[in-house]
């Protein structure tokens, strides 16, 4: 369970965050929409303590973010935008197995939770082969592994769409329904709904710092005129 309250950012002069409650229970599917600088990314970064509250509070599992950073990063898996740029080695397996390394988990644990984040994402058996040869839809779901591999109760991924072409948008959304069948609760942070409302349990909707809309998305979609946010066809 994520439960943010009362949560405020600013940065500098200016709120990017402006008093945001919102939950994200064990299990669920959550669609984060909003137009660009409506505070999606500053949000999900509080939710692994990439950025510290001015006021309010985020608790990952009953615990304070800022009182156990390892639990929320253990618990909060995140795949940025733009992965492409973020990928550590130059193998596959090698990448998705810098995060357990890290932990200094023993090899064959390593070996294990590689094997099944790549299961996972539809890439078993090509942990040799150099990210700089895939496309981008393989890339996005390398990242995906990467986070994957450190078990995470929520997976949040910022953008997950962005540049890739409509087959390779299926497949890691594909993937990402398989991860949400399978348990993890899962947050695509979008301001495109085409597709991803499908799957998921709840719209959430930013604008200017605020959560404007939080409903399934049969009711939220209903909500959506006025609001800066590509509507889904
Ligand atoms: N590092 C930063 N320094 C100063 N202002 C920032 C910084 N990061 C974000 N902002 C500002 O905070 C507000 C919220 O930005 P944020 O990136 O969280 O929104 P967003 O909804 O994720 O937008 P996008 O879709 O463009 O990523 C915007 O006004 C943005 O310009």
């Amino acid at each position: 369970m994520i439960d943010v309250s009362g949560l405020v950012h600013r940065y500098g002069e200016a709120t990017a965050l402006d008093g945001v409650d919102l939950g994200i229970d064990d299990g669920e599917f959550v669609v984060l929409a909003g137009a660009n600088g409506s505070g999606k990314t500053t949000l999900v970064r509080h939710w692994n303590g990439l950025l510290d509250p001015d006021a309010g509070t985020v608790r990952v599992n009953g615990t304070r973010v800022d009182e156990d950073l390892v639990a929320a990063r253990t618990a909060v898996g995140m795949v940025f935008q733009e992965p492409r740029d973020g990928f550590v080695a130059a193998t596959v397996g090698r990448d998705v197995a810098f995060g357990p390394e890290n932990l200094g988990l023993p090899r064959r644990e390593v070996d294990e939770r590689v094997a099944d984040a790549l299961d996972a994402v539809n890439l078993t058996g090509r942990g040799d082969e150099r990210i700089d040869a895939l496309s981008g839809g393989e890339r996005e779901r390398v990242a995906i592994a990467g986070a994957l591999a450190m078990r995470p109760d929520h997976l949040v991924l910022d953008e997950p769409f962005t540049g890739l072409d409509a087959p390779a948008r299926g497949s890691v959304l594909e993937r990402l329904c398989a991860l949400h069948d399978a348990g993890t609760s899962v947050v695509v942070v979008t301001h495109d709904l085409r597709d991803v409302l499908a799957p998921a349990d709840r719209l959430v909707v930013m604008s200017d710092g605020s959560v404007v809309v939080n409903d399934a998305p049969g009711a939220a979609v209903k909500r959506l005129a006025g609001l800066p946010v590509e509507r889904p066809c």
